[in-house]
C-alpha cells in the first residue's frame, strides 16, 4: 500500500473552538488549566481522525495555541528579557511576546508580526539580541509525542528547521548577522533530534520553507554547514527535510547529498521540482515525501492530472519509496466542507478542504497503487467532475471578457500627474499640517456582532437591520469629531471582513458559514471562493459612505478594498488567470469608486493590505507573474476619478523596500503603511527611494490592547518628522481598528490627536 502522510494539520477546531478558549484566557474567564486541557481533547480528536482516515505520517507539535514560529522561538529560549524579567509564568510569558504587554507598572510591546511567505498566515517574528542563549526551554514537542502515544498513535513531530528559523528572525546582537548563530543554535537541535532518538521516535519532519526562496553562495553554505553538523550525529532517528510554496531549484543537487532519510517536494507551487529530479536524479536510499494534494486551495484534486505527476516520479523513484502528501500544510484551508450546510450540493461537490483532502490522499494512494486506475470508478467519478466544472459556461460573462480584451494603456492612468493634482486636492480639503485619521474599521463590538447575527437569522428585517447599521455610524461620526480627528471614517460596521464582504456583495463569488481559516493567533478569516466571472450587480457601500458624509462637514473617506486584495484574500478559480480576475474585480469596484465620487466623497480609500503578500516567492518571477498586472489593477479602479478625488490605500504586515518603487507607481495620492511593530524602518526606506506619494507610517500598533501614551506617539511623529516631508505626512493607527475594544481605541486616538496638537502647537 502507497504511504500517506500531511505536513501539518489546521489547529484552530472545526468550529473556531480554540479561538474562543484562548480568548476566554485573555478575558479572564477561563483558567490556564481549562485551556490546556481543552487543547489537549482537540489533539487528541484530530490524532484520532487522522488514524482512522489512514494517514501513516500523522504530524504532531502542529498544534499551537498562537503561533509555531513563535512556539519555536520559546522552544529555543529566544525570548527577550523585556519578557523575562516581566517574571509571569510560561503561558502568559508567551502570550506576551504574542500580545503585548501592560499593567499598572509595565509596559512591554508584542513582537513584530509578518506573513509567512506568500500566505494570509501571520507569524511573530523572533529577536535574537546580545542577551540571548540558545537553549532547550521547553518540553512541547516532546509533551505532544507522548499525547498521541497514549492514544496508540506514533506520529511524526513537526519542527521549524534551524535554517528557516534563523532567515525568519530578526536578529539584533551586535556585530552578528544570522550566520553567526549557526553553532549555537544547532547545539540545541542536537539536543532535540538526540531526545526524539532517545524516545524511540521514528520519524521526525523538519520544516525548511525558506530553501524555496532566492538562495545565494552564502544562503546556501550556510545551510548545508548546519545540516552536515546537524545528521553528523543522528542516530535510529529518521529525518524527514521538509520545503514547501515552491521548489528548491537553488539547492537541490546539495540537499541530495544530505544524509536525509526522506525529502519533502512540493509538486503544486514548486514548478521546477519534477525537472530537478530528472535532471539531477534522486538518491535510492530516500524517500520522497511528494505534495501532490494541494495545501492552499480548495478545488477537487485532479486525480488524472495527479497520477500523471506520480507515473513520471516513478519513472526516476520506487514506487515504495513514495509517500503521497499535502503540497503544504493544511493550516490554510478550513476544516470541512460537511459544514456547508446550506451551500449547494452542485457547489460542494467541487470542493475539498482538510477533511477531503485526507479522503484524497486515500484515494489517490489506492489508484497509484492500482495498474488499471482508469477503470477504477473513483479515478472515473473524479475526472468526470473536473470535466464537468472545465465545460460549466453558465458562468462565463462574455461582456465582462470583452471589456477586459478592451482595455487601453490610458485606461490605467489618471488623467493629471501626482504633482498636478496634489495642490488642487490640498485646495479642496484645507487639512491642517499633519492631518490626523484612521484606517477604516472601528471596534466590531459584541453589539456589531448580534446585530449582524439578528439580520442573518432573520429576526431582523434589512430594514431594521440598515437603520441599526445607521446608528452606529452616526454615533461614530460623533465620536470621531469629539476626538478631534480630521478625515472621518464610517466605521466598516456593515462588514464582517473586508473581503468577505465584498465577495459577498459582487457575482461570481461564493461564501460559506464555516469555513474558517487562522490568519494570525486567534483571528480567522473565511475567504470568499471565486467561483465565476465577477461583476458588480449594484452598489456596495455607497449608501452607507454618502450617510456618514451627511452628518458631518468634515472629509468622510469612501473606504473599498482593492481589487488585488480581494483576489489575494479569496480562494481563486484555477481555470482563468489571476490577472484576468483581479481586472475583473478592478472594473467592479471602479463602479463603486465612480459612484462615489459622484456623491460628493472627496477621498476615497482602496485598501491593497494584501499587495505584497502574492509576490512571487523568486525575484525573476516578480514582474512577469505579478507585479505587471497587480499594479495595473489597482490603477485601473481609481484612473477615472477626477483629479481633485484624494485616494488613499493602505498596506499591512509585510517588507516593503524590494517594491517601494511599484508601490509608488499605484500613483495613490496618500498610503498608509504597518509600521509600529517595526520601529518605523519603513521610514528610512521611504527616504531613501524617494518615495514620491504622501505617507501615513502607522504611529501605534493596532493588534496588541495596549493603549500608546500620548509622548509615545509624540516620539514617534517626530522620528518621521525628522525624516520625511512633514507636508507630505499623515498621522494614523497601523491598520484597521475592528479588533479592539472601544475604551482602549479612543483613549488610543485621543494620545494620537493630543500628540499631533503639541506638536503643531510646539513643532521640534
Ligand atoms: C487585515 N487583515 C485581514 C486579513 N485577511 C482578511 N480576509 N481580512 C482582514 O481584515 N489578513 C490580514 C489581517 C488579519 N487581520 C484580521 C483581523 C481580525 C480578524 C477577525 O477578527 N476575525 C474574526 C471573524 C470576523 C467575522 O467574520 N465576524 C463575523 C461573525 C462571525 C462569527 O463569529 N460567527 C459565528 C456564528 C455567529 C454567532 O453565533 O455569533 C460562528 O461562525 O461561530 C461578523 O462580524 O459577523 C474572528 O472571529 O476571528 C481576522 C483577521
Ligand atoms: N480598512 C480596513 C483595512 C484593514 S487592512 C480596516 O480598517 O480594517
Ligand atoms: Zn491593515
Amino acid at each position: 500500500m502507497q504511504r500517506l502522510s500531511i505536513v501539518s494539520y489546521p489547529r484552530i477546531g472545526a468550529q473556531r473552538e480554540l479561538k474562543r478558549w484562548v480568548e476566554d484566557y485573555f478575558n479572564r474567564k477561563t483558567t490556564k488549566d481549562d485551556l490546556l486541557s481543552r487543547s489537549a481533547e482537540l489533539k487528541k480528536l484530530q490524532w484520532a481522525f487522522q488514524a482512522e482516515k489512514g494517514i501513516d505520517f500523522i504530524p504532531s507539535n502542529d498544534f499551537s495555541l498562537y503561533d509555531g514560529f513563535l512556539d519555536t522561538a520559546f522552544l529555543l529560549n529566544v525570548i527577550p528579557d523585556s519578557y523575562r524579567t516581566l517574571n509571569l509564568n510560561e503561558l502568559d510569558t508567551y502570550f506576551a511576546m504574542a500580545r503585548g504587554y501592560q499593567d499598572e507598572r509595565r509596559d512591554v510591546k508584542a513582537l513584530a508580526m509578518r506573513k509567512w511567505f506568500n500566505t494570509n498566515y501571520h507569524y511573530m517574528v523572533p529577536v535574537i539580541d546580545d542577551n540571548t542563549e540558545f537553549k532547550l526551554n521547553s518540553s512541547k514537542p516532546f509533551d505532544e509525542y507522548s499525547e498521541a502515544l497514549e492514544l496508540g498513535i506514533r506520529t511524526k513531530p513537526v519542527i521549524i528547521g534551524p535554517f528557516t528559523f534563523l532567515k525568519l528572525s530578526k536578529v539584533t546582537a551586535s556585530n552578528k548577522t544570522y550566520f553567526d548563530c549557526g553553532a549555537d543554535i544547532l547545539k540545541v537541535y542536537k539536543q532535540i533530534l538526540g531526545k526524539f532518538n532517545a524516545m524511540q521516535v521514528e520519524w521526525i519532519q523538519i520544516d525548511e520553507p525558506a530553501l524555496v526562496t532566492d538562495l545565494d553562495k552564502q544562503d546556501i553554505e550556510f545551510f548545508i554547514s548546519l545540516y552536515q553538523e546537524l545528521l553528523s550525529s543522528k542516530e535510529a532517528l529518521k529525518v524527514l527535510l521538509q520545503t514547501y510554496f515552491g521548489d528548491i531549484r537553488d539547492v537541490y543537487e546539495k540537499v541530495i547529498s544530505l544524509r536525509i532519510d526522506a525529502l519533502g517536494l512540493d509538486f503544486i507551487e514548486g514548478e521546477k521540482n519534477l525537472e530537478l529530479i530528472k535532471k539531477y536524479g534522486f538518491p535510492k536510499d530516500v524517500i520522497l515525501f511528494a505534495g501532490v494534494v494541494n495545501g492552499k486551495n480548495i478545488w477537487r484534486n485532479s486525480y488524472e492530472k495527479t497520477i500523471g505527476i506520480l507515473n513520471s516520479l516513478a519513472a526516476s523513484i520506487d514506487k515504495e519509496r513514495i509517500v503521497l502528501n499535502t503540497s503544504c500544510s493544511l493550516l490554510h484551508v478550513p476544516y470541512t466542507v460537511k459544514n456547508e450546510i446550506n451551500m449547494d450540493e452542485k457547489f460542494k461537490k467541487h470542493f475539498a478542504f482538510a477533511e477531503e483532502k485526507l479522503d484524497e490522499l486515500v484515494e489517490l494512494g489506492e489508484l497509484f497503487n492500482d495498474a488499471s486506475y482508469e477503470q477504477n470508478k473513483k479515478y472515473i467519478q473524479n475526472v468526470s467532475l473536473i470535466k464537468e466544472k472545465a465545460e460549466d459556461t453558465a458562468y462565463i460573462d462574455l461582456q465582462i471578457r470583452q471589456r477586459i480584451a478592451n482595455l487601453k494603456e490610458s485606461d490605467f492612468s489618471r488623467s493629471n500627474r501626482f504633482e498636478e493634482r496634489t495642490g488642487l486636492q490640498k485646495e479642496r480639503l484645507k487639512l491642517p499640517v499633519l492631518p490626523t485619521t484612521t484606517i477604516g474599521s472601528f471596534p466590531q463590538t459584541a453589539e456589531i456582532k448580534e446585530i449582524r447575527k439578528q439580520y442573518k437569522n432573520k429576526s431582523l428585517s434589512f430594514e431594521q437591520y440598515n437603520d441599526k447599521i445607521k446608528e452606529k455610524i452616526a454615533q461614530i461620526i460623533r465620536l470621531q469629531e469629539e476626538i478631534g480627528l480630521d478625515v472621518l471614517v464610517h466605521g466598516e460596521f456593515e462588514r464582517n471582513d473586508m473581503v468577505e464582504y465584498f465577495g459577498e456583495n459582487l457575482s461570481g463569488f461564493l461564501f460559506t458559514e464555516k469555513a474558517w481559516v487562522q490568519s494570525y493567533g486567534t483571528r480567522c478569516v473565511k475567504p470568499p471562493i471565486i467561483w465565476g466571472d465577477i461583476k458588480r450587480t449594484k452598489p456596495i457601500t455607497v449608501e452607507y459612505i454618502a450617510y456618514a458624509q451627511s452628518l458631518t462637514s468634515k472629509p468622510v473617506k469612501g473606504m473599498l478594498t482593492g481589487p488585488v486584495t480581494i483576489l489575494n484574500w479569496s480562494f481563486p478559480r484555477e481555470d482563468i488567470s489571476l490577472r484576468e480576475m483581479a481586472f475583473q474585480i478592478a472594473l467592479a469596484i471602479k463602479e463603486e469608486v465612480t459612484d462615489l465620487e459622484n456623491r460628493g466623497i472627496r477621498i476615497i480609500q482602496i485598501d491593497e493590505a494584501a499587495l505584497r503578500e502574492k509576490l512571487p516567492l523568486r525575484r525573476q518571477d516578480w514582474n512577469s507573474h505579478y507585479l505587471d498586472w497587480a499594479i495595473k489593477a489597482f490603477r485601473l479602479v481609481h484612473s477615472g476619478v477626477k483629479h481633485y478625488t484624494q485616494i488613499h490605500t493602505h498596506m499591512c504586515y509585510s517588507e516593503f523596500e524590494d517594491i517601494i518603487k511599484e508601490i509608488d507607481d499605484m500613483d495613490a495620492d496618500v498610503i498608509s503603511f504597518e509600521a509600529a511593530r517595526s520601529d518605523l524602518s519603513i521610514i528610512d526606506v521611504l527616504k531613501r527611494n524617494n518615495f514620491r506619494t504622501e505617507v501615513g507610517p502607522g504611529v501605534y500598533d493596532i493588534h496588541s490592547p495596549r493603549v500608546p501614551s500620548k509622548e509615545e506617539i509624540r516620539q514617534a511623529i517626530i522620528k518621521m518628522v525628522g525624516k520625511l516631508d512633514k507636508n507630505k505626512l499623515w498621522i494614523n493607527p497601523d491598520c484597521g481598528l475592528k479588533t479592539r475594544g472601544m475604551e482602549e481605541t479612543v483613549q488610543s486616538l485621543k494620545n494620537m490627536v493630543a500628540a499631533v496638537e503639541e506638536l503643531r502647537n510646539n513643532p521640534v
